[in-house]
């Protein structure tokens, strides 16, 4: 058996691969960032052929940059932008259009549709999500009725339809397998999480035929071996998971009640709620978290829009710093924002609050405020946008969040992270790795082939570089919370008054 894990991370702007190695650590890095399209507004696109091109390019780096054979590798974990959907001809393997992206809202038209046409409650009960253009269903739909002959073709069974871990899987194994995991399938809106199967009257609705799809698998287990051009050697792929939930599984959030947030452009804020698809009443998503040796767990999901966003406005906007660095100096100058408060809702509100027509807006702005304290608003508004979805999970789960386990860009900042445990009076967590995506594939991979033995094993060797501790001051930090909801309320009361007026 080789030595090393290699996990491949295909996101949305660059695709990845880290070799680890047994105790976890990272050995070898390679990345290479590709080809966004926006052919018109509100689209967006990339070159199935370049996300692979790109991804295989990447593995074989880094493997090679430290002088690795392919022998060396034990397994390969797959991890990736998530609801991102691609359409192929089986028998060319050619795609019959560009990849439509996630953050395409091309379909919005159509969700308005579907909602009209009362398919909220069905399409939540049975998928955990809600009506949105995020999800891959309508973008399957979309390529079917509006490339010339795909409608057809699939109808003939020549066309096949997967996210992107089915797209590399499938050229991984130069056509061999059409697989994906319970994690991937659990975005597409096709797929119902009680029963763990594609949806007949999902697929009717979206009018996809099901020979489209492909077979649902665990998300640890050997799906095929590399047969590429790429490697001489078949290497067992072996684990799969969408990013959000490797990245859970990376930080080890294997208990009921475990938490992570990636604190990127957005938060995404995933919760392990163990082994029943709970419905949400505050709008958060139920999905699949991961399936290993037969036992499905779920998660409640919600997310920030704009998180470290708010500081590159800082930096590009505003230009009160001049990188992003800079902001925990500037926000640290002052001892608090000193009443100041910033909602930066530059598109809308997401959970808990789902208010699409807010607006960024800063109160209690004073002769006094400084570019300091606005600033701290910023940081302190990812903090309490991350608290407001973390205490809809606490009431829909009727679990106490222990601790919150942190990764992403913005958590090498040791002031958002401390007001993040204060605010939240739960500790912070920020592990050593802060990979966690690519390590969750990693660990997914290993477990499957015997590299690790058990996630008990791993449990050991996840290492935490630094616990936040909540102040004990609960006094004054209860005071600022209810300013933050202070300025939510008047936030709200902002945009109804906006578009009634509008209206008039
Ligand atoms: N020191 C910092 N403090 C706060 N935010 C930061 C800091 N450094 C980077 N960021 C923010 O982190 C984000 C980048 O994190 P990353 O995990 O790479 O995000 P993504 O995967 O969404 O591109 C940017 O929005 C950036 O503004
Ligand atoms: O590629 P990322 O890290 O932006 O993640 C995208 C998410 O999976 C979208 O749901």
């Amino acid at each position: 058996m080789g030595k090393y894990i290699l996990a491949l991370d295909q996101g949305t702007t660059s695709s990845r691969a880290i070799v680890f190695d047994k105790k976890g650590n990272i050995i070898s890095i390679a990345q290479k960032e590709f080809t966004q399209y926006f052919p018109k507004p509100g689209w967006v696109e990339h070159d199935p052929t370049e996300i692979w091109s790109t991804q295989a390019g990447v593995a074989t780096e880094a493997i090679a940059k430290k002088g690795l054979d392919i022998e060396n590798i034990a397994a390969i974990g797959i991890t990736n932008q998530r609801e991102t959907v691609v359409v192929w001809d089986k028998n060319t393997g050619q795609p019959v259009y560009n990849a439509i992206v996630w953050q395409d809202k091309r379909t919005s038209d159509y969700c308005d549709e579907l909602k009209l046409q009362g398919k909220s409650e069905m399409i939540r009960e049975k998928t955990g999500l809600v009506i949105d253009s995020y999800f891959s269903g309508t973008k399957v739909k979309w390529i079917l009725d509006n490339v010339e002959g795909a409608r057809k073709k699939a109808e003939d069974g020549d066309l096949i339809m997967g996210t992107i871990d089915t797209w590399l899987i499938w050229n991984f194994t130069k056509g061999n397998k059409h697989v994906t995991d319970v994690t991937n399938a659990s975005r597409t809106l096709l797929f119902n999480i009680n029963t763990m199967e594609w949806d007949d009257e999902l697929l009717e609705l979206l009018t996809i035929p099901k020979s489209m799809l492909p077979e649902v698998k665990q998300s640890s287990e050997v799906y095929g071996h590399t047969q590429s051009t790429f490697y001489d050697s078949k290497i067992p792929i072996a684990g799969i998971a969408g990013d959000q939930q490797a990245a859970l599984f990376g930080q080890m959030c294997t208990k009921p009640g475990m938490v992570k947030n990636t604190y990127g452009t957005g938060c995404f804020m995933l919760m392990n709620i163990g082994e029943k698809p709970i419905v949400s009443k505050n709008n958060l998503l139920t999905t699949v978290a991961w399936k290993i040796n037969g036992k499905t767990t779920y998660a409640f999901e919600g997310s920030v829009f704009i998180a470290g966003a708010v500081v590159q406005w800082l930096r590009d906007g505003l230009k009160i710093i001049r990188m992003s660095a800079d902001v925990e100096n500037l926000a640290s100058s002052v001892d608090s924002s000193e009443g100041v408060y910033f909602v930066p809702a530059f598109a809308g509100l997401g959970a808990p609050h789902w208010n699409q027509h807010a607006q960024g807006t800063i109160f209690g702005l004073t002769r006094g405020s400084t570019d300091a304290h606005v600033a701290r608003a910023s940081l302190e508004s990812i903090a309490y946008q991350t608290m407001d979805i973390l205490k809809a999970m606490e009431a829909d789960s009727g679990i106490t969040i222990q601790e919150l386990r942190v990764d992403g860009g913005a958590t090498v900042n040791n002031m958002l992270m401390q007001f993040q445990a204060d605010v939240l009076n739960t500790v912070t967590v920020r592990p050593k790795v802060v990979e966690t995506t690519a390590m969750g594939a990693a660990f997914l991979a290993g477990l499957a082939v015997g590299y690790w033995e058990s996630p008990d094993e791993i449990q050991e060797i996840w290492q935490t570089d630094k616990h936040f501790k909540p102040t004990e001051d609960r006094k004054q930090i209860k005071e600022e919370i209810k300013g933050w909801y202070r300025a939510i309320d008047a936030l709200e009361y902002w945009t109804r008054n906006n578009s009634e007026t509008k209206n008039n």
